[in-house]
């Protein structure tokens, strides 16, 4: 049975000036999927997800999702059509609730322009809707708490109920589990298979190589810019070209 593309990235390019940071790279994401971008430092991770988040425009090539050319969108109008990115919107305002950090991450569902955005809508449907996104990332017990007192682990969570609030047809963690302790690692990779149990689409940067091979299904390799190699976990792990890139790095800043 063949597997519904969510993502199709075609040879796409971001290069600043000289550099060429994302050079002709291509992949698929399939919906419900979990795929890792992974690659030494300065690979060019980074500066992918960005350009497929509308942060920088492309130099060349082509985004689709579910079917449409999106490349050359704004970040917000990605957002809005269904690609979110943790980061964009993890960052909690520390002062207020828990759960009205969700309340109002909810209101940029039907996002209508900055006045829509700050006005915070408790309305029954806003509270139950938050309280499950809660639950379903396992923080319902801190939900009167003021966002700043979160510990990393429960902050991180904390954004990605905010991310589900809209909705988003793919979900890009940008190194979800960095800074987290070894219990609080596995516990977030227990949220991401919860999430993938649930159909999200998942794209994750990750340097932790733990987390990386034990949640994805695909990774994808880069390396200078290019994709060096995709395949499954057991086959990345295993290829020449892949081992070379990480050993190769590791002489440079010996
Ligand atoms: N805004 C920018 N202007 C110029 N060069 C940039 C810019 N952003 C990134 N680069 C360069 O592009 C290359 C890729 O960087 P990027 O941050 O995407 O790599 P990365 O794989 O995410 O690295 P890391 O794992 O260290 O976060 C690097 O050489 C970096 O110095």
């Amino acid at each position: 049975m063949s597997r519904e593309v969510i993502l199709e990235i075609q040879n796409l390019k971001k290069h600043f000036g000289g550099l060429k940071a994302v050079n002709d790279v291509s992949f698929k994401l399939f919906k419900g999927e979990t795929l890792a971008l992974i690659g030494p430092n300065g690979a060019g991770k980074t500066t992918l997800f960005n350009t497929i988040c509308g942060v920088y425009k492309p130099t060349g090539g082509k985004v689709f999702y579910e079917g449409k050319e999106i490349q050359g969108l704004k970040a917000h109008e990605i957002a809005r059509i269904g690609i979110v990115r943790t980061f964009q919107i993890a960052h909690p305002f520390r002062d207020i609730t828990v759960l009205d950090n969700v309340v109002l991450a909810l209101g940029l569902d039907d996002y209508k322009g900055l006045s829509r955005i700050f006005k915070l809508s408790h309305k029954k449907k806003n509270v139950d809707r938050a309280m499950e996104l809660l639950e379903k990332v396992g923080i319902r017990e801190q939900w009167n708490k003021k966002a700043g007192e979160l510990s990393l682990g429960y902050m991180k969570r904390l954004g990605i109920a905010r991310s589900l609030a809209l909705n988003p047809g793919i979900l890009m963690l940008d190194e979800p589990c960095a800074g987290l302790s070894f219990d609080a690692t596995r516990a977030f990779m227990k949220l991401i298979e919860d999430l993938q149990k649930g159909g999200t689409s998942i794209i994750i940067i990750e340097h932790d190589m733990h987390v990386t091979m034990g949640v994805s299904e695909r990774v994808v390799v880069l390396n200078y810019g290019e994709k060096i190699a995709e395949g499954n976990p057991y086959e990345v792990q295993r290829n020449p070209q892949v081992i070379e890139a990480y050993i190769g790095k590791e002489d440079e800043s010996a």
